[in-house]
């Protein structure tokens, strides 16, 4: 499991090793960490540069003593100044080993641009000289101490002008916002340091191979097609059918003993998955809404009447304010929760956190909001980010294939909170795997789901 914790969790937890350790260890640990993982991407090249941007913190100071040991390994180390007072020791064990002082305009290019401007004291958005600074090697890559200078590092929230890193070091523990897009995204890859931090629970998690493995119900020698768990699906219309079979295709993945199907595209479901059961009977969960135009609301009605976990999807999720149940999983894009919460879609997506939240709250449900990095909630305000996927996977159905493997993992017996979080994963890691770097369609990912699925289960 990845953990991310608050600024003020870290903040507590530092105050109290440091309460343990000689004055500066903390720094020095922070500093090791961050120039192997400079010196890693310079690689063997000879005479490689590095420029140290650097502000008026301790995130500085880490810059700084990284700098020392890169100078000591031969590395030419400039620093750019941005704020009045820098880590003053920092500073001069730098120049005493070589590193220089440079004006913006007066540094050399370099190979590598090192950010510590600020880390988690920062507030949103960066000073004009900041972004004058990072503005002079537009194409050289930047490696960000703790986090990206001038995201949001509690909420993920871009505010203003911020570091686009190839690479983040952080320290003891991720923070939020390299978990939540926006400012996830900004982090490139996160490399993390372990500083000795004792932590309490994460405000945010995300879940690796392992955890998913250790969360999915493989049969046992006594199970049969209704122990495993019978999936219903209400999706598809006049108008969409194929969401019908690509809602019913995810559904069928393997891991629910049977899949039931109700609605209007009975005869494409059949066609395609002659192992589908058309018609009303017994199961443990529904799945309703993936294309299910103006029959979405009475396919919600009908599912929540059997008093089961129901997994509401597109055209169905406009209508749980009306027809409410305490054991509901949503699966918006940004576009439908904000229709849900009566925003705008651009503000969802700038504040995914806060709003995927506010939906799990005052619905008591899970939301899975999906996106770049979909973010599951849990009524409790319990929080998944999910770090499978790849870009193709923004086709069309991909959404209806998610849809049906969540209902199907809820009908194997895992809660909403968790069969959501592990399906989106496995929708991921399926759509990295169909891919393999090319394009894809939603068929695709519900087919390559068996095989992700047993390669975990067959590697533990
Ligand atoms: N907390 C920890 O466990 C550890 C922290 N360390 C480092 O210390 C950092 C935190 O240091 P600080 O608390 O000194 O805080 P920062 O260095 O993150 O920033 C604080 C300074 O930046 C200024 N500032 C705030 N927002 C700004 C903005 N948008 N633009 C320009 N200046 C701004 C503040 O006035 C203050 O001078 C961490 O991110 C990490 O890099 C590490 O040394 C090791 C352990
Ligand atoms: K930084």
């Amino acid at each position: 499991m990845r953990r991310a914790h608050t600024v003020d969790q870290v903040r507590s937890a530092e105050a109290e090793l440091m309460a343990r350790l000689p004055g500066g260890a903390l720094m020095q640990r922070a500093a090791a960490g961050l120039a192997a993982a400079v010196a890693d991407l310079l690689g063997t090249s000879y005479g490689a540069r590095v420029l140290l941007l650097v502000g008026g913190g301790d995130n500085g100071g880490d810059a700084l003593y990284a700098g020392v040991l890169l100078a000591r390994r031969g590395v030419p180390v400039e620093v750019v100044r941005l704020s009045e007072h820098v880590h003053e020791a920092g500073l001069a064990a730098l120049r005493a080993v070589g590193g220089r002082v440079v004006a913006v305009g007066e540094a050399h290019r370099p190979d590598l641009v090192v950010d510590g401007i600020v880390g988690i004291g920062g507030r949103p958005g960066l000073s004009e000289r900041a972004v004058e600074a990072l503005g002079l090697f537009p194409d050289v890559p930047v490696v960000a101490v703790d986090t990206p200078s001038g995201v949001d590092v509690d909420t993920g929230r871009l505010d203003g002008a911020h570091v686009s890193a190839a690479v983040t070091v952080t320290f003891g523990t991720h923070k939020v916002a390299h978990l939540v897009d926006p400012a996830a995204e900004a982090c490139g890859v996160v490399h993390l340091v372990d500083i000795g931090l004792d932590l309490p629970d994460a405000a945010v998690t995300a879940l690796q191979a392992d955890d998913v493995r250790r969360l999915l119900r493989v049969p046992g020698p006594f199970d049969h097609k209704y122990t495993r768990g019978v999936v219903g699906v209400r999706a598809g219309s006049e108008r969409y059918p194929g969401a019908a079979v690509l809602c019913t295709s995810g559904a069928a993945c393997g891991m629910a003993g049977m899949v039931r199907y109700v609605g209007s595209a009975a005869d494409a479901v059949r066609a395609r998955h002659p192992e589908i059961v058309v018609g009303e009977g017994r199961v443990q969960a529904w799945v309703v809404g993936s294309g299910g135009s103006g029959d979405a609301e009475q396919a919600l009605v009908e599912s929540l009447a059997d008093g089961v976990p129901v997994v509401a999807d597109a055209d169905a999720i406009q209508h749980v304010r009306q027809h409410r149940s305490d054991d509901l999983v949503l699966t918006p894009h940004a576009g439908e929760l904000a229709r849900l919460l009566d925003v705008e879609r651009t503000e969802v997506e700038a504040n995914q956190l806060e709003y995927a939240k506010r939906a799990a709250g005052e619905l008591w449900c899970v939301v899975a909001l999906k996106g770049r990095r979909t973010l599951v909630v849990a009524p409790d305000g319990r929080v998944r980010s999910n770090g499978t996927g790849v870009p193709w996977l923004g086709t069309a159905g991909a959404g209806d294939v998610l849809a049906g493997l969540v209902g199907a993992l809820v009908a194997s017996g895992l809660d909403g909170f968790d069969a959501a979080s592990a399906a989106v994963w496995l929708h991921g890691a399926a759509a990295a795997e169909a891919s393999a770097g090319g394009p894809i369609v939603a068929s695709d990912v519900a087919a390559a789901l068996p095989g992700v699925i047993r390669d975990l289960v067959s590697d533990g």
